[in-house]
């Protein structure tokens, strides 16, 4: 099974690095000024040009307008747009026709009435990004270290192809395998010492226990 691992919230060459020769295959950057991993457009232009052919840059932006996302696009040049707010269906085909990049569609679950916001991105967003809902009172939709139920992805047909995310970490990656068809996972506190500081030796270790459940899997 191939599994795509994107590390998200990078804001510095050293865990850039690492997320690099962990095997990532997505690096995540943040544009959203109330998030701890907010980062200035030009850095992360500077930083995905180190990541050029190893990863896929992917920008991350919440419910941004145009003028934003032009912004974003030529400073950083993504190879992909997440879109972590709530973008309806029609905005996601406007910023696919405006920028002609693929777009991964983060969309929050915490119950089975949840999974009816899937039907309607399946075919357009190029990919989904299935995460928990923020607790109570964050102001993050994204990036709160909480994960869901991963059982409601059960009742999912098997050919949706989508990211898992929210609160992975070494501890819990193998058990996430097992329990879904994700294709693609993404992480971002999960390899944090604090809000908004990726830490090097984290990373190594999520990479190590992700290297071990796939290994599982494929046995
Ligand atoms: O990480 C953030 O601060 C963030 C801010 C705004 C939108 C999305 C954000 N992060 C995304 O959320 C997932 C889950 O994060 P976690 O692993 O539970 O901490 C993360 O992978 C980002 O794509």
């Amino acid at each position: 099974m191939s599994l795509d691992i994107k590390i998200c919230g990078l804001k510095t060459a050293e865990t850039v690095a690492a997320a690099l020769d962990g095997g990532a295959t997505h690096i995540g950057f943040i544009f959203f000024p109330k998030s701890p991993r907010n980062i200035d457009p030009a850095l992360a232009g500077y930083l995905r040009r180190a990541a050029k052919g190893r990863a896929k840059a992917v920008a991350v932006t919440v419910d941004a307008d145009d003028v934003t996302l032009d912004g974003i696009v030529a400073a950083m040049q993504p190879d992909m747009l997440q879109l972590h707010g709530h973008e309806s269906v029609g905005r996601v085909l406007e910023i696919k026709a405006r920028y002609g990049l693929p777009v991964l569609k983060a969309l929050s679950l915490r119950d089975r009435a949840d999974l009816d916001q899937i039907g309607p991105y399946s075919g357009v967003a190029d990919r989904l990004l299935l995460d928990a809902k923020p607790p109570a009172g964050s102001d993050l939709p994204g990036g709160n270290g909480v994960s869901f139920d991963w059982k409601l992805l059960g009742a999912l047909d098997a050919s949706i192809d989508y990211m898992l995310s929210g609160g992975l970490n070494a501890g819990n990656i193998a058990e996430a395998l097992r329990a879904t068809n994700a294709r693609g996972i993404d992480i971002s506190s999960g390899v944090e010492s604090a809000p908004g500081l990726k830490d090097v030796s984290l990373i190594k270790e999520f990479f190590r226990a992700a290297g071990v459940a796939k290994g599982a899997a494929a046995a």
